[in-house]
């Protein structure tokens, strides 16, 4: 086996006194697409919020390419990471969010060159055609001189799609980026993903309450509950014939609702 791209180990988060991730272990190989499934409130955005160092850690260690994400070492000893590791890190990762986040003063194409730009510190020229090639990619190269509140929802989820992809990240996190969208939205913005995790090598990590499109896409489903993995297993397993009963008992809930 390979070195995880991503490593959770003994992972405590806590909200007050709520315990949201309670002692989390898992890993997830380089180019594995890989769906985290489960009830509301179990923990699933919180888990793709500390990768992107959105949420910080109580407990245990997470790591990004072997290197721990919250912490640094020094003379042998892990301290807890400073601003310049977090960005560092920072930068493997891209993050699709539920509600876009797109910069809504900014163009679409500034959207895209502007991470580029001042975080990566790539040219003018090359940032714009960076841009265009990933608008194009998206279907919307003829959309990139508008700002985000003059497209659809679903045009600005591919463009929050296209923006994260713009850094290159070795990892993308996708929180329930079809959840916002109206019904007849939600297939163009799942085109475009499914198109990534089929001509791409990119290592994909996936919140979802779409459980069809989450059985086509993973490698693997992880069903959360309470904190931790109830159970895990390929799309075959877990939609097929899980074997906790609490995984049977909420995969028919949502599909009864689907
Ligand atoms: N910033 C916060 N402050 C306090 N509690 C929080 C915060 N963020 C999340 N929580 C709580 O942590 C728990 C887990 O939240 P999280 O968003 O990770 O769940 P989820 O599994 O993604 O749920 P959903 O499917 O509803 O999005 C929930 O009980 C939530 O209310």
């Amino acid at each position: 086996m390979t070195q995880p791209i991503i490593e959770f180990e003994n992972v405590v988060k806590r909200f007050g006194p709520v315990t949201v991730l309670d002692r989390l272990n898992f890993s997830v190989q380089p180019g594995e697409k890989v769906t985290i499934i489960g009830p509301s409130g179990s923990g699933k955005s919180t888990v793709l919020r500390i990768l992107m160092t959105l949420e910080t850690i109580d407990d245990g260690i997470v790591r990004v390419e072997g290197e721990p994400l919250w912490h640094e070492e020094s003379g042998g000893e892990l301290k807890p990471a400073g601003e310049a590791h977090l960005r560092h890190m920072r930068e493997k990762l891209g993050m699709v969010f539920q509600n876009f986040n797109l910069f809504p003063h900014m163009t679409v194409r500034r959207n895209l060159t502007e991470a580029p730009r001042t975080v990566l510190g790539l040219p003018k020229a090359e940032a714009n055609d960076r841009a265009e090639e990933l608008l194009d990619m998206v279907g919307l190269v003829d959309q990139a001189d508008k700002f985000p509140g003059q497209l659809s929802g679903g045009q600005q989820q591919r463009v929050g799609i296209a923006r994260a992809l713009a850094m290159r990240p070795k990892v993308m996190l996708f929180d329930e980026p079809t959840s916002a969208l109206d019904p007849e939205l939600v297939g163009d913005v799942l085109n475009v993903i499914r198109q990534l995790a089929e001509e791409h090598d990119l290592t994909m990590l996936l919140v979802t309450h779409e459980m069809r499109f989450a059985r086509e896409i993973s490698d693997r489903i992880l069903f959360f509950d309470g904190g931790t993995i109830c159970e895990e297993g390929t799309p075959a397993t877990i939609f097929g014939e899980p074997k906790q009963e609490r995984t049977r008992e909420f995969l028919k809930a949502v599909l009864d609702n689907g």
